[in-house]
């Protein structure tokens, strides 16, 4: 039995089959996705400023331009070529190709859409530490952990569309400063999303064999919602207390 962490399930959580794994899985969903964090409240409920916003999208953009990498990662765990076939679509779904807008780019006109100098963003230079120690974090992941692990460590995305979904209408509706187009990044993501989560759910579910490796799966998941979460949390002590770090974006006053 693999030792009880900070990051691991209860060690009386029944993982004797696919199916139990999967009902963990979404039970882990259900108690520690992101979209359950105060700061998303704020933000799809229209309580934010112009300000807060653009930290929110700031910081945010060095998780999405870091996809792509972690992405890369994977794909280099694997020996099997038909696993790297399937996942090397993530990386062109962010990055583009000639020709071809990605989501990187999309993310790009919704920091543009909210008066952030593209440049200043691609640098992030004026994200949180945090921010950066946390999708950090998960790069170094995929790369340490066991290929099962890596994979599994991306089924954060079975509970991202309802939340992208939350997010369109709740910031469409509560901010004037938001226009459809810059919402464009998430609409494609309501399409992206579920095939890449459906596909990393079958796969954990026929590769993780044993009680043990079954709890390696959720113990990931549990350090990604992890990852997703103390990265609002910073941007709540931030942007809502108001204890901007050293060298952190600072809003304009007027915003
Ligand atoms: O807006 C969100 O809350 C959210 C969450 C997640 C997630 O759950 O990890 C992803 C995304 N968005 C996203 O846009 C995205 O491309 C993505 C890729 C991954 C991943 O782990 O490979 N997660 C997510």
């Amino acid at each position: 039995m693999t030792a009880m962490t900070a990051f691991s399930v209860a060690s009386d959580a029944v993982l004797n089959s696919p199916e139990d794994l999967e009902a963990q899985l979404r039970a882990i969903g259900a108690t520690r996705y992101h979209n359950l964090h105060p700061f998303h409240h704020l933000l799809h409920g229209g309580k934010l400023n112009k300000g807060q916003v653009q930290a929110w999208a700031l910081n945010r953009y060095y998780y999405q331009s870091s996809i792509p990498l972690k992405d890369a990662v994977v794909i280099s765990r694997f020996r099997d070529r038909a696993t790297r076939i399937e996942w090397r679509h993530r990386i062109e779904d962010h990055d583009g190709d000639v020709g071809s807008e990605g989501g990187i780019e999309r993310w790009l006109q919704l920091t543009a859409g909210l008066g952030l100098d593209n440049d200043y963003v691609e640098s992030a230079e004026g994200i949180l530490p945090a921010t950066r120690f946390a999708v950090d974090a998960y790069i170094h992941f995929v790369r340490d952990r066991s290929p099962l692990e890596a994979i599994a460590s991306s089924l954060t995305e079975l509970f991202a569309p309802n939340l992208h979904e939350e997010r369109i209408s709740g910031m469409l509706e509560h901010y004037d400063f938001i226009n459809p187009g810059v919402m464009t990044y998430f609409k494609r993501r309501l399409e992206q999303a579920p095939r890449d989560a459906n596909f990393a759910l079958d796969y954990v579910k026929a590769n993780a064999r044993t009680p043990a490796e079954r709890q390696a799966v959720c113990n990931a998941l549990i350090f990604k919602t992890n990852v997703l979460w103390v990265q609002l949390d910073a941007l709540y002590h931030a942007y809502v207390e108001g204890h901007v770090p050293p060298g952190a974006f600072v809003p304009a006053a007027a915003s």
